[in-house]
């Protein structure tokens, strides 16, 4: 705000500056044009007639003080007011008036009692020259504004510095660290300058401080504003937004299959950020940042189209086949998120008994109440709903009956521990009882042995997923997969569950 008010005042005062140099310059085109006249005239001696005229002709423009004719060498012959040649202090040579750009004219300082004067010469024959004599201090008087004139001094001076004028309100009174604005005139050897008390200027048309500081504080702040979106836009968010819009999340699949018979029977549908440069990033490194910084929702979705193109010519094959998708409790939660769900797999054509919604059951699902009804109005509209990572999270199994899914999920820790820890054994049995009084089907994640199979099957669970039948798999090799599997299955193979990756 204040670099703006300096900016203007310095504005303003460039223009008080061009201001007397316009004044003085109109008033040397003026004595020009009247020398001109005169001299047309053939007033050009020193009869007094012609005498009588040049008086006349000089009342008539008060801003020419006297006319007087003068040697080629600028002596003077005669004056139209002869009295005044006694006011003057001094008269200068011809070879030290100054030249300017119109030729004819020239000008000098005539030095009089009581204040200087501006001369300008004209030449009329090779005889004689005119010389008007123009009193400039009538002129700057008025250039400054009222409340910079007992702070300020104008001068016009010839551009050899000799002073013609000058307004100081008090002569007497010094300016306090004054600074010069100085201008040059194009047209003749004139110099014009405005001295000012510096001080001055910190109050000076100061009306506009307030308003122009809003306006700063404004453009700073969206400044700031644009700044800190650009630092935003180099952080791991923006690495996710950038993701997102390149579509470069994909769901991997992992088989769900029948414990007893290898059977494929659904998939969980897995992401992965899969970067320009070809590697894989796992979903822990961006799920969480995802969830915190609110992209999950449309992450989920971008997933969840792309699992649906890919798997629906399967999904349509074999009405059993499932497809579960994770989903944040926060996302299950939100508002519209079943009927977002509904359509996106309307829009695919499949059906909704097809789709499990997987939620964690490792983040506490806060509003337990709020949740059933969700999970109930799911139910309603056709899908399944599964509890992710049973057995690790925050829920007793109060909470897990109170919820109303389809499915539980056992913890990979159980399957670790199945073969080697026998209260494990029990723990599962009792869930896999509580499972079936609800009506829920059990699935155990996370094998990768024969032997953990067989304790899971003779611990009552039917189904099942981990590295023993295939690690998540992008959509083409889990479709070659599933393809092997129905071949194996209608050539009456064995099915044995085989590690895939
Ligand atoms: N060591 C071992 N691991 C096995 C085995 N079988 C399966 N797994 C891994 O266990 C995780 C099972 O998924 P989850 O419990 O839903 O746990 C998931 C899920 O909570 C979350 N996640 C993955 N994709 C999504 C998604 O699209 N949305 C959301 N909200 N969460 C997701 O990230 C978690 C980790 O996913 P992944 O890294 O894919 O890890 C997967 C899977 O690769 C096995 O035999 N051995």
């Amino acid at each position: 705000a204040t670099s703006f008010i300096r900016y203007q005042q310095a504005h303003q005062l460039d223009e008080l500056t061009e201001v007397v140099l316009r004044r003085a310059e109109f008033a040397v085109d003026f004595a020009g044009a009247s020398l001109g006249e005169l001299a047309r005239r053939d007033l050009a001696d020193c009869g007094p007639a012609t005498l009588q005229a040049i008086r006349l002709h000089v009342y008539q423009r008060s801003a020419i003080k006297d006319v007087r004719l003068v040697n080629p060498d600028g002596s003077v012959i005669c004056s139209a007011y002869s009295e005044t040649l006694e006011f003057d202090k001094g008269w200068i040579d011809r070879r030290d008036m100054l030249p300017s750009h119109d030729k004819n004219l020239s000008l000098f300082r005539v030095e009089q009692f009581g204040g200087d004067a501006l001369g300008v010469l004209k030449d009329i024959n090779g005889n004689a020259a005119l010389v008007a004599i123009l009193g400039v201090n009538a002129s700057l008087f008025d250039i400054m504004p009222a409340e910079l004139r007992a702070h300020s001094e104008v001068i016009l001076a010839l551009s050899n510095g000799e002073k013609l004028g000058e307004f100081l309100l008090d002569p007497d009174k010094a300016l306090q660290a004054p600074i010069d604005l100085d201008k040059n005139s194009a047209r003749f050897p004139l110099h014009a300058t405005i001295r000012l008390e510096r001080g001055i200027l910190s109050t000076w048309n100061n009306e506009a401080y307030w308003p122009t500081l809003a306006v700063a504080f404004a453009i700073g702040a969206l400044f700031g504003g644009l700044f800190a979106r650009s630092r935003r836009m180099e952080g791991p968010v923006a690495d996710l937004d950038r993701g997102l819009a390149a579509n470069e999340f994909k769901p991997y699949y992992q088989p769900i299959f029948e414990l007893k018979t290898g059977r494929i029977k659904g998939c969980e549908v897995l992401a992965r950020w899969l970067l320009k440069d070809g590697s894989v990033v796992p979903p822990m490194n961006f799920i969480p940042l995802a969830e915190s910084s609110g992209r999950i929702q449309v992450m989920t979705w971008q997933i969840l189209r792309s699992a649906l193109s890919d798997l629906q010519p399967l999904l349509k094959a074999n009405k059993d086949f499932k497809l579960s998708l994770n989903v944040v409790p926060k996302h299950l939660l939100s508002a519209g998120f079943i009927e977002t769900l509904r359509r996106t797999v309307m829009a695919a054509q499949v059906s909704a008994r097809q789709i499990v919604i997987e939620v964690t059951e490792r983040d506490e699902l806060d509003d337990l109440a709020r949740a059933a009804a969700v999970v109930s109005e799911l139910r309603d509209c056709g899908f399944r709903v599964a509890i992710d990572d049973v057995g690790v999270g925050h829920s007793g199994l109060s909470r897990l009956k109170g919820l109303g899914a389809n499915t539980i999920k056992i913890d990979k820790f159980f399957v670790d521990t199945i073969t080697v820890d026998a209260s494990t054994a029990t723990i599962v049995e009792m869930l896999v009882a509580l499972a079936k009084d609800l009506q829920m089907t059990v699935v155990a994640e996370g094998i990768e042995t024969e032997e953990q199979v067989r304790a899971l099957i003779s611990s009552g669970v039917e189904e099942g997923q981990g590295y023993l039948v295939s690690a998540p798999l992008p959509f083409p090799r889990f479709n070659e997969l599933v393809e092997s599997r129905c071949l194996a299955q209608s050539a009456k193979l064995p099915t044995d569950a085989a590690l895939v990756a």
